[in-house]
């Protein structure tokens, strides 16, 4: 699938130093790259009510992660999926009376548009799910012939005798260890985020779909020994960071509303296929982001979409810093002042670098660096751009190479053109 145009990253002498990253699963700081490549997996859109502003922040976020890992001489290696068969994109079709994939189509197309004006650099491939269908057939008929996968006639399905492939949780040792939930707080998050724990014929009632069978108006692929039917939604991201990336990957990222199911399943399901005792050595979570008191939701409709601002004439520059101005961890609550405090900032560091001297900008550059690579603390680096600005503003500075060097270092390293 084609992604989106690469924005121009300008040289800033010097470098970061290693990148390091909270890691989810062990609640350390650990290595965003094990060696001088890193491989990123970020799960992408399920393209419905795209772009709204939690999706930016997560997008952003991986962005600052991969512009921080080439500053420290790391190479990124970045796969990111499109979910773009699944029940939710299926039923939102439906209740718009379109068909699914016209829906998906134009999504993707505005979430590629809001990237590109977001300076988010695109990944190196970027998969989709229906593209990807004929690639997650074998995995799973090797996952039912090692045991650990089951089937489960499913009688509802057109053809007779079909059956829904489940993936056996009781199997895998390591299964929590992502999440740290007990079988209790699964269960409290498990059904509202696709699964299905009372379905008929299940082992345990947490166990994850891997292959549908086909029922009456949805969609449906040849699976082969499967059966004709549709693959479920965490195998297609072990699968896809499995083929196009190798496990164990340095990061898998994604907003923290996946951390369970959906990236606890996709480890378990990339350890049993690759025997890796590891999926990821990090899986970085960005916090929700919220409108009216709770999480923006494509279910609750409470969103505000980077285009509708974009079309409103705000400049996504101003949306980036509203999303840099919160550390990535937090979960917080979109306002009004969120955007106007960041247009204000945007206002302030472009009149300070449009003179043509400022106190020697080294020493920014370096808080930014350090801010960046300490778990990608943002509002640390915003605010040690704000000290330049205001001395800029307030005192003017001798050296007339400081704003063209600190515009370039913000570019590359935030994303932030002025
Ligand atoms: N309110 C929010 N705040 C922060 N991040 C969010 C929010 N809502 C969704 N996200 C993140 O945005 C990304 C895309 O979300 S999504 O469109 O629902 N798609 C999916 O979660 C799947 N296609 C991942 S394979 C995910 O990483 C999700 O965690
Ligand atoms: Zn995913």
């Amino acid at each position: 699938m084609k992604s989106w145009p690469t924005p121009f990253i300008p040289q800033v002498p010097g470098h970061s130093p290693v990148v390091r990253v909270r890691d989810t699963a062990s609640g350390e700081l650990v290595p965003a790259a094990a060696d001088d490549t890193a491989t990123l997996y970020v799960c992408g859109i399920t393209p419905y009510d795209a772009t709204h502003l939690g999706h930016a922040a997560t997008y952003v976020t991986f962005d600052l992660l991969g512009r921080a890992l080439r500053d420290s001489g790391v190479t990124v290696r970045y796969v990111q999926n499109i979910t773009d068969i699944d029940d939710p994109l299926l039923e939102r079709a439906e209740r718009d009376g379109l068909d699914w994939r016209e829906l998906a189509t134009r999504e993707i197309g505005l979430f590629r548009e809001d990237m590109t004006a977001l300076a988010v650099i695109p990944p190196d491939e970027y998969l989709g799910a229906v593209e990807s269908i004929p690639t997650f057939v074998a995995p799973i008929e090797r996952l039912l012939a090692d045991g650990w996968a089951y089937a489960v006639p499913a009688p509802d399905a057109t053809r007779e005798g079909a059956v829904d492939i489940y993936f056996d949780v009781s199997r895998d040792p390591r299964f929590g260890a992502v999440s740290h939930l007990d079988e209790d707080g699964m269960m409290a998050v498990f059904a509202e985020r696709g699964g299905d724990p009372d379905r008929e014929g299940k082992r345990n009632r947490l166990d994850a779909l891997l292959w549908r069978a086909h029922r009456e108006g949805e969609p449906e692929w040849d699976g082969g020994s499967l059966g004709w039917g549709r693959p479920g939604w965490h195998i297609e991201c072990a699968c896809i960071a499995i083929d196009h990336l190798g496990v164990p990957i340095d990061v898998q990222g994604g907003g923290s509303d996946l951390i369970f199911p959906h990236h606890e399943m996709s480890s378990a399901h990339a350890r049993a296929l690759s025997g890796s005792t590891s999926f990821a050595r990090a899986f970085v979570h960005q916090g929700m982001v919220g409108l009216d008191g709770e999480k923006m939701s494509k279910s609750r409709g409470n969103l505000v979409l980077v285009s509708t601002l974009r079309r409103d004439g705000v400049d996504p520059m101003a949306i980036r810093l509203a999303l840099l101005a919160r550390h990535h961890r937090d979960d917080w609550i979109w306002t009004d002042a969120d955007l106007d405090a960041a247009q204000q900032r945007l206002e302030t560091w472009r009149s300070a670098l449009s003179g043509n001297g400022g106190p020697v900008a080294d020493q920014t550059i370096d808080d930014v660096r350090a801010a960046l690579s300490n778990d990608l603390d943002s509002p640390t680096a915003l605010a040690a751009v704000d000290r330049w600005a205001s001395q800029t503003l307030t005192r003017g500075g001798e050296d007339p190479g400081a704003p063209g060097v600190l515009a370039r270092a913000l570019d590359a390293l935030l994303g932030i053109r002025l």
